[in-house]
């Protein structure tokens, strides 16, 4: 279904919005790689059995790192800049709770061009995000899908919000395992736009979402 489809013919720039912008290619690397040992720190502490001695010792060398980095800082809602080898340009949030490159909380998730068409990106999940046993928590299943729906969307040219997800679990969805993320969009209506989107590990569907997004409403879109 395709009714009065307006995909932009160019993602609007955030800065004409008022956003601050950071290009991915800017984030130090030794930003990058300090998100990366701070993720490994959240496991660690999530799990550790250590012993009260080596727990404070711990504590206060995490406090001490805590003080080094309150600076200067960017602000809520800072976006980000990628460009993708496919020449896609994505703009998103720099602290997204999904994909935010410099969020130690995020995965993180990065969806690019798939050879079938929408996106496909590849995450795994380790056991700070767990729910039952051994297995993804399933609101980070719906986000999952929710960012990479989005995502789907935005690619599309029609970047915009959630109005309504539906996901239904299959089967359950492994921690600390190789997990794909498939979602495109099925069509589109005014600003309405329909995408769908999977889950798999191993080949199998664990979960699957169908999403609406409705597009940003721009300048010149008169309403539509
Ligand atoms: C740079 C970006 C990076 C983009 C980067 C992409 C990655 C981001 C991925 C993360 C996504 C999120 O987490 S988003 C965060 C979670 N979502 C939100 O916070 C959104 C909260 N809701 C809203 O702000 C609003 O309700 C909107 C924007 C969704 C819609 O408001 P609106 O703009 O005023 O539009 P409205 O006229 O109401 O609706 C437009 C059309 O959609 C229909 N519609 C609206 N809501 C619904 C609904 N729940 N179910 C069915 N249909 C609906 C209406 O009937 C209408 O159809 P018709 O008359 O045309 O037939």
């Amino acid at each position: 279904m395709t009714v009065d489809a307006k995909p932009v013919a160019e993602l609007p720039d955030p800065r004409d919005f008022g956003f601050s912008v950071v290009p991915e290619e800017e984030i130090p690397a030794e930003l990058v790689s300090l998100v990366e040992e701070v993720r490994s720190l959240v496991d660690a502490v999530a799990h550790t059995k250590a012993g009260a001695e080596e727990l404070t010792a711990a504590r206060e060398a995490v406090a001490a790192a805590s003080d080094r980095l309150k600076g200067e800082r960017h602000g809520v809602g800072t976006m980000i800049q990628q460009s993708w080898p496919d020449g896609r340009v994505e703009y998103g949030t720099l602290t997204n709770i999904v994909a935010g490159p410099t969020n130690a909380a995020a995965p993180p998730l990065r969806m690019e061009a798939a050879p079938e068409g929408g996106l496909r990106g590849e995450a795994v999940l380790n056991g700070t995000y767990q729910g039952p046993p051994g297995l993804v928590h399933g609101g980070w299943v719906a986000a999952l899908l929710d960012q990479a729906l989005g995502s789907a969307a935005s690619a599309a040219g029609m970047p915009g919000l959630t109005a309504n997800l539906d996901v239904n679990y299959r089967n359950p969805t492994p921690l600390d395992a190789p997990l794909e993320i498939t979602a495109r969009v099925s069509g589109t209506e005014r600003r309405k736009v329909f995408v769908s989107g999977e889950i798999r590990h191993d080949g199998q569907v664990t979960a699957e979402g169908t999403a609406l997004m409705v597009r940003m409403n721009l300048p010149g879109d008169g309403g539509a």
